[in-house]
């Protein structure tokens, strides 16, 4: 499904992926963990094709193609999603567009028929309510006046409609409170498939409860430096991140 070779990257010329390795194959997901300012919003930014970073070397494949040679659009036709850390607010533009927009983009890149304004609100209603979304939130402007874990929860509502082969959850988990939490990671569970991946970036074990991933990666000074099964996420938990460096 996915795979970084030697992948390093700069912004403002400021090396801040340094070789990154990392393999992920189809049905898995995997958490990214890791201290602040390693550089995981970094990786899955220059994953999606964001524009400021300028990569300097290695390869990502993705289910066999140069991801990096695709623009942003392309890369999502082709199945990648980035949910963000911090979702931004358009004024003016209503989510329900917003969403039919970018899902029909997306059936466009697979050649499969755009839905209209009816056959969309049904999907989106159906999708809300799996996620305790009230219906009221398609109607406001995208993100506007969202609170914070409502935002998150917007980012799963788009995953949940682009059903995208390879998923980015970029500490999707922080703000939300115990019960979105648990809703949020169903919504993760619910897409589980043999064709689809996730990479989970996460400051907290407490996600990986509920996500239980098949592999947790440790981050730092942009090189993957150590992986392991879910219980490294519990030692770091334990010992924070001075264990991984004298390791
Ligand atoms: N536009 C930029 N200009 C200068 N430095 C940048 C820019 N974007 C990122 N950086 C730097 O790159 C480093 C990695 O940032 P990144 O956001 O990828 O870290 P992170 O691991 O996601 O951190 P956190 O856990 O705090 O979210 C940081 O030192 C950051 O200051």
């Amino acid at each position: 499904m996915l795979k970084i070779e030697g992948l390093t990257a700069e912004v403002d010329g400021k090396p801040i992926l340094k070789g990154i390795d990392l393999e992920v194959p189809a049905g898995e997901i995997h958490a990214i963990m890791g201290p602040n300012g390693s550089g995981k919003s970094t990786l899955s930014y220059v994953l999606s094709g964001r524009e400021g970073y300028e990569i300097t070397g290695g390869s990502v494949s993705f289910n066999g193609v140069d991801l990096l040679a695709l623009e942003p659009e392309e890369r999502a036709a082709a199945g990648l999603f980035l949910a963000f850390q911090y979702p931004v607010e358009l004024p003016g533009v209503g989510n329900a567009l917003f969403l039919r927009t970018a899902l029909n983009a997306v059936r466009r890149g697979k050649g499969e028929p755009e839905l209209d304004a009816m056959q969309f609100l049904k999907l989106a209603r159906e999708r809300m309510k799996a996620l305790s979304m009230p219906e009221d939130m398609l109607k406001r402007g995208v993100n506007v006046g969202f609170s914070g874990g409502e935002k998150k929860r917007n980012e799963v509502l788009q995953m949940a409609l682009l059903r995208p082969k390879l998923a980015i959850l970029d500490e999707t988990d922080s703000g939300l409170d115990i019960d979105a939490l648990k809703i949020v990671a169903d919504g993760v569970n619910a897409l589980r498939a043999p064709d689809f991946s996730a990479l989970v970036i996460t400051h907290y074990q407490r996600l990986l409860d509920y996500i239980v991933p098949d592999k947790v990666h440790v981050l730092m000074g942009g090189r993957i430096v150590q992986s392991g099964g879910p219980e490294l996420a519990h030692q770091l938990e334990a010992s924070g991140y001075a264990s991984v460096k004298a390791a």
